[in-house]
């Protein structure tokens, strides 16, 4: 059965170059643990421990899944008894290094890991540095089929048109979107859900990480294509909630969906 309304907690997690990656994911992780609302399921950026731009690290703050990093998240997700989407961590594997997100149940057991796609190398050195991944993610919950996806990949609609065509009814994406590109990201965010009828849910960083200054507004944009929440620019917890039922009801009474010509 599915639930009606689930409350949910996006970290949009600021970054400070003096702070060490360890120290970042006890930081984050204490504000989770002291939320000031009781959520179902948390969401935080992408590579947010180590920093997306500081490509000079990716190397040696790689690690194995299981690793330290994926431990520590699948503990807090198993303490706090919450779904757990971690972001992104740079994962070492046999075949090279990976962006590589994962999500936990609230028994702290990993259900899924994404390794991002469309890998960015403008301004950026992830594409060179990085093996992009080549598998879809999509999950059955007791609040719907949620599907990955992270930062870059907003910008390619028919990773999202296939994850739709495998029941994706919410999508958890992780980023660390910089300016001067705003309206790209919430154009985008919204044109995502609107042509799949389905919930955005986009967990930015904040910050200014190198030359770089991260444009937070991480929001949440329901399956009419209505930003029900959204952020401003520093670092700050962004509350909301999805109805899944939602999602059902919108393709149901506008099924354009349905007119795929494939
Ligand atoms: N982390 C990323 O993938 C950045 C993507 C980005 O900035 C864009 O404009 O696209």
């Amino acid at each position: 059965m599915l639930k009606m309304a689930v409350d949910i907690a996006l970290l949009q997690i600021g970054h400070r170059a003096e702070e060490s990656c360890q120290d970042r994911i006890e930081r984050g992780l204490a504000l989770l643990a002291r939320m000031e609302r009781r959520v179902e399921l948390a969401i935080f950026p992408e590579l947010w421990t180590v920093g997306y731009f500081n490509f000079e690290e990716y190397e040696h703050h790689a690690e194995p899944i299981p690793g330290p990093s994926s431990r520590r998240f699948s503990a807090a997700a198993r303490d706090l008894g919450i779904w757990l989407h971690a972001g992104s961590i740079i994962e070492r594997s046999s075949q090279g290094l990976y962006n590589t997100s994962l999500l936990f149940a609230p028994d702290g057991s990993l259900r899924a890991t994404y390794r991002k796609i469309h890998l960015f190398g403008y301004d950026s050195r992830e594409s060179e540095l990085l093996t992009p991944g080549d598998g879809l993610t999509v999950i059955d919950t007791p609040f719907g089929v949620l599907a990955l996806t992270t930062c870059y990949d907003m910008r390619f609609p028919e990773l999202y048109r296939q994850l739709v065509q495998r029941g994706a009814e919410i999508f958890l994406v992780t980023a660390a979107w910089p300016y001067p590109r705003l309206e790209h990201w919430l154009v985008l965010a919204r044109a995502r859900a609107i042509e799949n009828l389905a919930y955005m849910v986009c967990c930015n960083a904040s910050g200014r990480m190198r030359d770089q200054q991260l444009l937070g507004n991480s929001l949440i944009v329901d399956p009419w294509g209505t930003p029900t929440a959204r952020a401003g620019e520093g670092e700050q917890i962004l509350y909301g909630a999805l109805d899944p039922t939602h999602v059902r009801e919108v393709r149901t009474t506008f099924p354009a969906l349905r007119d795929r010509r494939l």
